[in-house]
């Protein structure tokens, strides 16, 4: 199975805090990886090592058999590695057609200019409401950014990502802070995404039904080290990972 993205050795430490320990994992092309754990384990700071937002301790990162552990975050994404819930570049005073067009437009690297502007605005355009009917925010495109209700932003926030087109995507928690009544809309959203093969996905989550309806491969990680990896079926029925979950159960020897 071919590889997009592979770690050796991977680690991190904050001060004497080893926050991951050693990861060497595979994620698979095209396929749905979910890396789950219990809060702490370092899902997030992994994801901050893969997209570059963090400088690991030692070990490295290969996207495509290519060392990328020392390219910047703007470096990576060009290689085509995109990550949710780093866009800081919401404009809130703009409406969501406008955010995901400016994005769509940054893609394409073209650059303001009047003649350009005009013969590519349609276009850019359409391909924004394509993406907004992906992530149903169709209905919002008029509305401004700041005044969406918070799943609507997340949802904003995937199809600029989206807009990014690149071919691996990180999603931290998408579902995260959202009310009961948001959460099937994203998964709407990570499923069609799912179906559109030409894409990687990976994505942390807590919420174990999602994974197992998601996932092709699941990783877990505890204590920052890389506790198994498997299907989804074979992973919930890990009794080492049902012990890392119960916490206090947990004996370290189990593992050695
Ligand atoms: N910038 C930082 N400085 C110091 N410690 C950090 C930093 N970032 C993360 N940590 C620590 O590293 C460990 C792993 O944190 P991380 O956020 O990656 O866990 P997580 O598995 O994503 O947890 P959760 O499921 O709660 O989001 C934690 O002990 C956290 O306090």
């Amino acid at each position: 199975m071919e590889a997009i993205i592979q770690t050796e050795d991977l680690s991190i430490s904050f001060g004497g805090h080893v926050a991951v320990d050693s990861v060497s994992i595979t994620i698979p092309s095209k396929k749905f990886t979910s890396i789950i754990g219990p809060n702490g384990a370092g899902k997030t700071t992994f994801f901050n090592l893969l997209s570059g937002q963090l400088s690991p301790t030692k070990g490295s990162i290969f996207y495509k058999e290519e060392e990328i552990t020392k390219l910047s975050t703007t470096e990576r994404t060009r290689l085509g590695i995109g990550r949710s819930f780093q866009i800081t570049n919401v404009f809130p005073n703009l409406t969501v057609l406008e955010n995901v067009r400016l994005a769509v437009q940054s893609q394409k690297k073209v650059r303001y200019n009047m003649i350009a502007h005009f013969r590519h605005f349609k276009q850019f355009e359409q391909k924004s409401y394509e993406i907004l009917e992906k992530v149903f925010l169709l209905e919002k495109a008029d509305s401004k950014a700041v005044n969406l209700a918070h799943g609507e932003k997340r949802k904003l926030e995937i199809a600029m990502l989206l807009a990014l087109e690149t071919e691996l995507l990180l999603l931290d928690e998408p579902t995260a802070g959202m009310s009961l009544e948001e959460v099937p809309a994203i998964i709407d959203v990570i499923k069609q995404l799912k179906q559109e093969d030409d894409r990687t996905i990976v994505l942390i989550e807590h919420k174990m039904d999602m994974i197992m309806d998601l996932s092709d491969e699941v990783l877990v990680l505890f204590h920052g080290e890389l506790l198994a990896k498997g299907k989804p079926e074979e992973i919930v029925q890990n009794e080492t990972v049902q012990s890392a979950y119960l916490g206090g159960m947990y004996d370290e020897k189990q593992l050695t």
